[in-house]
């Protein structure tokens, strides 16, 4: 998989060489690229923003630089790869989301910061390669880098190979559509708190019903809109 980063601020990314992520980049599975903006403007001041037509405060981000630096990436036609759009007018992103992302061979993530990127950049992508608005959550951050590292996190960790026991990416929360069951490891008391006696019985059948009992309570204590309800 090749991940290229638009933004502002390319050293953010220098991060993804200690994580997880930085084995999977050694080992060629995952290439990340982290590109200024800046290098596609040509003015002494590096100039990416300017002032929203229509009035309003802040500033918003020119669409000549991005299309440079997209164009730079991509080329001058039509793409396979995905532009991903970090915005809070996005589609929620999700577990699965983060699986459509993991299957991608080319993910192009554009990092708006001010108040956003100027609407005929997704526009004028659109013609071109598939884009894809996605919303971390609903607040407001002040950029697109903390969702795109959050992204390229969850995907990553998809990536067949990047995990080095891919058993751990099945159990885990929102695989199945359910919150993730409680874990315990040694000892097996604790401050006066003791590992419920089934995981200690060695009844793998009992652990499994016990584990999916906890992720049905669990779910439909904190969430209960992913069970329907
Ligand atoms: N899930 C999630 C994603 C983000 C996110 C992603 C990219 C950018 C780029 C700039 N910003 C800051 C920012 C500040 C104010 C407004 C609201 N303004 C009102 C009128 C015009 C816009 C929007 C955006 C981002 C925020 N935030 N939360």
């Amino acid at each position: 998989m090749r991940v290229d980063i638009v933004t502002i601020f390319p050293e953010f990314f220098s991060v993804l060489d200690l994580s997880l992520l930085g084995k999977a980049r050694q080992s060629g599975l995952i290439e990340v690229t982290a590109h200024d903006l800046r290098d596609a403007t040509h003015d002494r001041h590096r100039t990416v923003d300017d002032t929203p037509y229509g009035g309003g405060a802040g500033m918003v981000m020119k669409p000549e630089p991005w299309g440079e630096a997209i164009d730079g990436i991509v080329g001058d036609g039509a793409s396979d790869a995905l532009l991903v759009v970090p915005s809070p007018a996005g589609e929620p992103f999700t577990q699965q989301i983060a699986r459509e992302l993991a299957a991608e061979q080319h993910l192009v993530f554009a990092c708006g910061r001010y108040e956003g990127i100027d609407q005929r950049v997704v526009d004028h992508y659109a013609t071109r390669m598939r884009v894809r608005l996605i919303s971390l959550g609903d607040y407001v951050l002040n950029g697109g880098e903390v969702a795109v590292m959050a992204m390229i996190e969850a995907a990553g960790r998809l990536v067949p190979g990047v995990v080095g026991n891919p058993e751990s990416l099945v159990e885990e929360s929102h695989e199945d559509g359910l919150l993730e069951y409680p874990s315990y490891t040694k000892p097996a008391s604790w401050r006066g708190l003791d590992v419920p006696p089934v995981l200690l019985s060695g009844n793998h059948g009992a652990i499994a019903a016990w584990r999916h009992e906890q992720q049905i309570e669990r779910t439909r204590r904190v969430r209960p809109e992913l069970l329907g309800e």
